[in-house]
């Protein structure tokens, strides 16, 4: 047995939420007293592939080709469940990102596994059985999953297990995998990034706002704010239905769901379908000038205060702190 884990990169690198899912897949390999082998598939140079060993992996797994530059979804799922039944890999991890979403539930039909996605801490494995918490319900719950199957994939939330340090460069060995014309049949030609500010599912502080804010023009105190901080801005639904902002940062059961270290929400009341999107957050910050808003419930902090007064008194004490620091 052995446990694998798919280090996905963005453009050649590898993200924070990667090292996470290093870091945890070592833990679980520690658990069972097994080694930890990494892959990764597309353009990612030797030097970056061996960092992943200060994390935990032992092995890293090179995967390249002209065709598996941009994530392939069934193509990934095929090569994957090839290194899994090569390396005897029964725990199978990935980040809970976007492709990991697509992954996991091809994997678990792949190699016959249970799957735990949305998973938010370590397995536990009392008395023969192995659970997985994860969120549940879009986020509005969580909910402690039995894995019976005796191979398993679970996919780690970004944000939700702690990246340490443990070890020092991992062997890097090129892995080839067989796939199909049909692992090809749908293919990312083109990608254009929206923005080049702090993408929102790896944020790890948000500053979002909601209807409390009137309207477009009064944005600029927003993105100040998140500028400071090196923040992603996010939004509620009403604000990106109305195109006071684009879709893309729409927080929420319908929208996007995060798990920032620090989450700053500003004139947005804390409807359940909001809230579904944040409940993983870490730290709530919440300004609101109504203080019955349901969002003070689930708020760590909670200033009760218009925001056309709050912030810009925030936005100064940042820059003081910045300033003094
Ligand atoms: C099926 C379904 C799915 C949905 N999915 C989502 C989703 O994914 N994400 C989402 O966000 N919503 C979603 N909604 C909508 C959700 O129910 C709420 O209507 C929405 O979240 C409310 O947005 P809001 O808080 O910005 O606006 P409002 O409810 O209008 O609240 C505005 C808040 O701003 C405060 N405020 C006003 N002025 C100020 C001021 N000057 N300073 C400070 N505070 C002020 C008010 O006290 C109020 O609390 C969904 C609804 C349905 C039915």
């Amino acid at each position: 047995m052995s446990v694998l884990i798919y280090a996905e990169n963005a453009g050649g690198k590898f993200k924070k939420s990667v090292f996470e899912a290093v870091t945890y897949a070592r833990a679980i390999a520690n658990q069972n007293n097994t080694s930890l082998v990494a892959i990764s598939i597309g353009d990612v140079d030797a030097a970056e592939l061996a960092a992943l060993g200060k994390y935990g992996a032992e092995k890293v797994l090179n995967v390249s080709g002209e065709k598996l530059k941009n994530f392939v979804n069934q193509a990934y799922a095929s090569i994957i469940a090839e290194a899994a039944k090569k390396h005897s890999a029964d725990i199978v991890v990935l980040s809970n990102t976007f492709s990991g979403r697509g992954l996991a539930p091809r994997l678990g039909v792949k190699l016959e596994a249970g799957v735990a996605d949305g998973a938010v801490a370590l397995p536990q494995q009392d008395g023969g059985k192995f659970t997985v918490k994860k969120t549940a319900f879009s986020g509005k719950a969580f909910a402690v999953v039995e894995l019976t199957s005796a191979n398993k994939v679970i996919a780690l939330v970004p944000n939700s297990y702690k990246v340490t340090e443990t070890g020092e460069t991992a062997q890097v060995e090129d892995f080839t995998a067989e796939t199909k014309d049909s692992d090809f049949k749908a293919m990312i030609k083109e990608i254009v990034r929206s923005t080049d500010k702090v993408s929102l599912p790896d944020a790890e502080i948000v500053v979002s706002a909601g209807r409390g804010l009137k309207g477009p023009e009064n944005w600029g105190m927003v993105e100040e704010l998140a500028s400071l901080l090196g923040a992603a801005t996010a939004c509620s639904k009403p604000v990106s239905d109305a195109g006071w902002r684009p879709h893309s940062e729409h927080v929420g059961q319908t929208g996007i769901a995060v798990s920032p270290n620090l989450y700053i929400a500003i004139g947005i009341s804390g409807a359940i379908q909001h809230l579904a999107g944040i409940s993983s957050s870490k730290v709530i910050v919440v300004i609101n000038k109504d203080p019955e808003a349901p969002f003070f419930k689930v708020a760590d902090y909670g200033i009760v205060g218009d925001a056309f007064d709050v912030v810009p008194k925030l936005i100064a004490a940042v820059k003081e702190y910045k300033a003094s620091a």
